[in-house]
């Protein structure tokens, strides 16, 4: 009998809104032949990125509620790789998306103490916002703990950032990465052979570094000696820590000048926000969906689906926050009765403040033009940031 060729897992990590769910759909979109397994791990017990990524994937195990890194031990992510890793799933490659909180080494330890002989770890994807980089590593310095043992850094939202700044997050990521290869990208369009095939490409194999079962205790062991409050295998220092998350649901349609004040005076800790919303006469027809990252807010409409039922969901993720008080302040936000009532046009002149923050996809920004002309001449060598000088 040959030997079993083992299944790539892939981690993909990144802080909150740092463009995960994106990255993942564009893969999914251009993976050609290979079939995906994913592991989507929400945050909030709305299954908002899950919902994101069904339909596109050949097999997908879904996790709500928590960071997978401490929501499941070993045992249970084996039961799940077990199920998208078996034969008759003919899957070749399996990405876990963490949660925008999830600690990305807890989730390696996991993948390398695995049973699976079906499956082995095939390296970290660590997705970095261009444009929030700096200040969330001025609030969480945790994360450059994530790019010292990250094998591909992706330098998202290029085009969020002048040349300048997207120079100095560069150089600083060449530093906190020492050898580790970095792409840069819009959108999250990256060439998914980056991800999915990397044994052909000669050099880059050398900079990236498979971490042992022993690195990974050490680099624990480590970080509980310096951090102080930890002690080893403690969760004090994981990200999540610090988070709550919130959900809102509505049957009733929001309304958009109310959502909008809402979204406006957010509070400095609600860091993200995403979910779908129904502006019922207001745009009968489209669903939006929502994404606040920091100061980012965009709203994207799409139709609704046949027979979807017609509901507002939202998870609020932020720090310090005062959840019972957001959603008192929703449910503010749902349309006042008259509306119903009220001329179309009342209804659609509502809908200004929303449309406003509706990218438009006649104007690609110039970099967005740049990234999209290259990842489709399939040059991804040209994307290659020149890695800092090797470690030691
Ligand atoms: N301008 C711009 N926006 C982007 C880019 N990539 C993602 N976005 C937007 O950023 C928002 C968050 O993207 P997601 O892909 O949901 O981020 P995520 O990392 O999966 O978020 P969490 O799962 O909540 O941590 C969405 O509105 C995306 O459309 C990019 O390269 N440029």
């Amino acid at each position: 009998m040959g030997s079993v060729r083992q299944i790539p897992v892939i981690v993909l990590a990144g802080f909150l809104g740092a463009g995960k769910t994106t990255l993942l759909n564009h893969l999914l979109s251009r993976s050609g032949g290979s079939r995906v397994g994913v592991v989507v791990n929400d945050f909030g017990a709305i299954e908002i990125d899950a919902m994101m990524v069904a339909g596109q994937v050949d097999s997908m195990v879904s996790l709500g509620n928590g960071c997978l890194c401490c929501a499941v031990d070993t045992s249970e992510l084996d039961a799940y790789l077990e199920r998208l890793a078996r034969p008759s799933a003919r899957i070749d490659v399996i990405v876990i998306e963490a949660s925008g909180l999830a600690e990305p080494q807890e989730l390696i330890r996991m993948i390398l103490a695995s049973d699976n002989d079906r499956i082995v770890y095939g390296g970290l994807v660590e997705v970095v916002d261009a444009a929030e980089f700096p200040r969330t590593r001025e609030r969480h310095p945790e994360i450059d703990r994530h790019l010292a043992i990250a094998d591909l850094i992706v330098l998202n939202k290029a085009d969020r950032v002048r040349e300048a700044e997207r120079a100095a997050v560069l150089a600083r990521l060449a530093e906190l990465g020492p050898g580790t290869p970095i792409v840069q990208a819009s959108h999250g369009r990256v060439d998914p052979e980056l991800l999915f095939d990397r044994a052909p490409r000669a050099g880059i194999e050398e900079a990236v570094r498979q971490l042992s079962f022993e690195d990974l205790c050490r680099e624990e062991a480590e970080h509980a000696d310096h951090g102080g409050h930890a002690h080893h295998g403690g969760h004090a220092h994981h990200l999540h820590t610090a988070y709550d998350s919130v959900e809102f649901t509505s049957a009733e349609p929001l309304d958009p000048r109310r959502l909008l004040d809402f979204l406006d005076g957010r509070p400095a800790g609600l860091y993200r926000i995403k979910g779908f919303v129904d502006f019922g006469p207001g745009d009968p027809l489209n669903r939006y969906t929502v994404h606040a990252v920091g100061d980012f807010l965009r709203f994207y409409p799409a139709p609704w689906g046949k027979n979807e039922p017609r509901l507002t969901q939202l998870v609020l993720i932020g720090t310090g926050v005062d959840g019972a008080g957001l959603v008192k302040e929703l449910e503010f936000c749902r349309a006042p009765a008259a509306t119903a009532d009220a001329p179309q046009d009342a209804a659609t002149t509502g809908m200004w403040g929303v449309l406003r923050y509706v990218p438009s996809p006649e104007e690609p920004s110039r970099d967005d033009q740049e990234f999209l002309d290259q990842a489709e001449a399939q040059e991804p060598v040209a994307d290659w940031a020149t890695p800092g000088p090797p470690a030691n």
